[in-house]
């Protein structure tokens, strides 16, 4: 689809722009003149857009496609972006983090971690065949995450009971895929329908 196509590439350029303008160390003078194009680009994107209720026009909800995902999505400025497949319920991830996402000197931030598993820990509540919400996120911390290096997540349901699913998911390095830096467990809870109209009521109804 050739709209999807250049929202990825835009969201490419915005990447690449979220890393330069964290590692630049150009002169002042440079910095303001970038971010007075950088407005006028931004009122000419702005001049059509959609509001919260509204979902993207090239999202497909229910097929999982969501182009401005924080975490997956192409489209999205701040994703890194993870990339994730399903292999026989195991949700396998993989991105590299930019400078853009350090937290203590030459590692992730934290948040970072606990956002790149609440994400791959959904996919594989949603695979399971058991969609839900996320309503606790328990992470350990065990050794700093690098940046500019590959990394490889790995998730999987461990329990389900009723409406509430029970996932497990680890952050390590591609060259190390068996020493953990990130675990968690997540628990995430399916919506009654009532809740569904409550929380997404606008959203759907012009979904349909
Ligand atoms: C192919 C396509 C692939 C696409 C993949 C896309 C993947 C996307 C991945 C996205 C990933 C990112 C995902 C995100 O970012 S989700 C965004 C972050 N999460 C939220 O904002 C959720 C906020 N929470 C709520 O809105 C409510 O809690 C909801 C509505 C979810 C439940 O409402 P409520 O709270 O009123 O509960 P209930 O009365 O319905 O009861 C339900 C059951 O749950 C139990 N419970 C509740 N809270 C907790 C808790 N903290 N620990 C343990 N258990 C808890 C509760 O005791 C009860 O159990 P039981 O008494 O029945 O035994």
């Amino acid at each position: 689809m050739k709209r999807r196509e250049a929202i990825t590439e835009l969201g490419d350029a915005l990447r690449t722009l979220a890393e330069h303008a964290t590692t630049t160390e150009m002169p002042a003078g440079d910095l303001l003149r970038a971010a007075a194009e950088l407005r006028e680009i931004a009122a000419r994107l702005g001049e059509r857009s959609r509001g919260r209720s509204t979902l993207p026009s090239a999202d497909d909800l229910l097929g999982g496609v969501r182009m401005y995902n924080p975490v997956t999505g192409g489209g999205s400025a701040l994703a890194p972006p993870l990339r994730i497949e399903v292999v026989a319920g195991v949700a396998i991830g993989r991105c590299t983090l930019g400078l853009a996402f350090e937290g203590p000197p030459r590692f992730a931030h934290g948040g970072v971690s606990a956002m790149l598993l609440d994400q791959i820990l959904g996919h594989a509540v949603v695979a399971s065949g058991n969609p839900g919400m996320t309503v606790r996120l328990d992470t350990v911390y065990r050794a700093p995450v690098p940046l500019l290096t590959p990394l490889r997540l790995t998730a999987e349901v461990r329990h389900v009971d009723g409406r509430r699913v029970t996932a497990t998911g680890t952050i390590a390095t591609e060259a190390e895929p068996g020493t953990t830096l990130v675990s968690a467990s997540g628990t995430f809870v399916g919506l009654r329908a009532d809740q569904t109209r409550r929380l997404f009521g606008p959203v759907l109804q012009t979904e349909a």
